[in-house]
């Protein structure tokens, strides 16, 4: 891989041990996936935050780092509620360490932003063919193919050596011709609201790490797209997608590519599976989670409308970003009203919080498929609205 003056120089260790070691990880992983050159990037996430996922070995290889990160960067949910961990019942010692990941992360001039939805934020706003270093699947996602950004699939030590260094290898979803549709997946039915994280959930398993053309009957809002790319993200491993007449990259004219060869029609009953495979867990849920990927503002508006005058008769945890909890406090002081809670840096999937609970009501496609496996709890799936009716015991 061709590096720059400078860069050599930084490889050689002239910019300090910590830039030597990160600039080593991005020429490694350029050289192994046949990258050119490194490329700057104009927004880091870096995922790996939660002390649930990373543990005692991941504070000591975060902890031994120096320096200041060169671009703006935002952190992957934490494992608990920086400002208020008490009231999901945090055990104090994973609070402890908790509290020394984000000081570890601080101290390289990160901002203890802790969300997936990193494209919510003020001052981390993506502009089309933006090259990014992103790493939590949902967000790569979104950014690949809602925003028409172009970033890979970074692990933690990937996206924080490019955080640090300013840049990342040009090689993958950077490429233009790695960004063609290589399967067609027909949805001719019209699909609404949490449908969109069912059909991800089962376009997933088809899909797995191939780039789909999606030709759909309905036209998805930006939340649909977001939870139809975590679900596809999670059950599969699609970080780009497309949807004709809708997402940037297909509708621009300079985007060449082919039909792709392979077509396959998802039908109604599918994304119905989804919902009724719920069925069959006839003990109940003991606890229901919105958000995943976490809320946008208009998600917490849905929520409290469904929400309003009512009480929930079970714990009923609503994840979202403190910065849009914090734009929106009115709503979500009505939505606590009703005695559920909002939880912000975390979610239902990254927090030990939830462990105890035996079964967990999610809208998510994503959390459906990951809360069995990463929670050890069993999982059911339906709309924000059927969320709403179990939390406060209507149905
Ligand atoms: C499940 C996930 O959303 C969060 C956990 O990942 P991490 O601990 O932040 O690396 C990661 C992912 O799907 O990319
Ligand atoms: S599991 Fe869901 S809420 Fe948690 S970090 Fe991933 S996308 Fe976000």
């Amino acid at each position: 891989m061709y590096l720059t003056k400078d860069e050599e120089k930084t490889l050689r260790g002239d910019d300090g041990e910590t830039l030597r070691k990160m600039i080593e990880i991005l020429v490694a992983l350029g050289d192994i996936y046949g990258a050119d050159a490194l490329i700057p990037i104009k927004s880091a996430q870096v995922s790996g935050v939660s002390y649930k996922t990373i543990g005692d070995a991941g504070i000591e290889w975060i902890s031994d780092l120096k320096g200041t990160v060169k671009v703006p960067t935002v952190l992957n949910p934490a494992g608990m509620d920086m400002n208020n961990w008490e009231r999901l019942g945090i055990d104090p010692k994973f609070a402890a360490k908790q509290i020394e990941i984000i000081n570890a992360f601080g101290s390289l001039g990160i901002a203890p932003k802790c969300t997936c939805t990193p494209y919510y934020l003020s001052g981390f706003d993506v502009q089309y063919k933006d090259h990014l270093a992103w790493g939590e699947s949902s967000a790569i996602s979104y950014a690949n193919s809602v925003l028409g950004a172009r970033t890979n699939r970074e692990g933690g030590p990937s996206a924080l050596a490019a955080a640090l260094v300013g840049k990342t290898p040009d090689y993958g979803y950077h490429k233009v011709e790695n960004r063609k549709p290589d399967i067609e997946i027909n949805v001719d039915f019209e699909t609404i609201g949490a449908d969109y994280g069912a059909l991800g959930y089962v376009a997933g398993k088809v899909i797995g790490s191939r780039i789909p053309l999606f030709r759909m009957k309905s036209v998805p809002s930006k939340d649909e797209m977001k939870m139809l790319g975590a679900a596809m993200a999670a059950s599969g491993a699609v970080a780009l997608y497309h949807i004709d007449g809708v997402t940037p990259e297909i509708t621009d004219i300079d985007f060449v590519y082919e039909k792709p060869a392979e077509s396959v029609s998802i039908e109604r009953k599918d994304i119905d599976a989804v919902y009724e495979s719920s069925n069959a867990l006839a003990d109940g849920n003991d606890i229901v989670t919105i958000g995943c990927p976490h809320c946008s503002k208009a998600e917490l508006e849905q929520i409290a409308a469904l929400l309003d005058g009512k009480t929930v008769v079970k714990e009923f945890w609503i994840f979202t970003s403190r910065e849009i909890a914090e734009q929106n406090k009115a709503l979500v002081d009505k939505i606590e009203k009703s005695g559920a809670k909002v939880v912000c840096d975390t979610c239902m999937v990254v927090s030990p919080a939830a462990n105890s609970y035996n079964c967990m009501m999610v809208n998510s496609g994503k959390a459906f498929a990951y809360v069995p496996s990463m929670c050890g709890i069993k999982a059911t799936y339906g709309t924000a609205d059927a969320c709403v009716k179990d939390a406060t015991g209507e149905i």
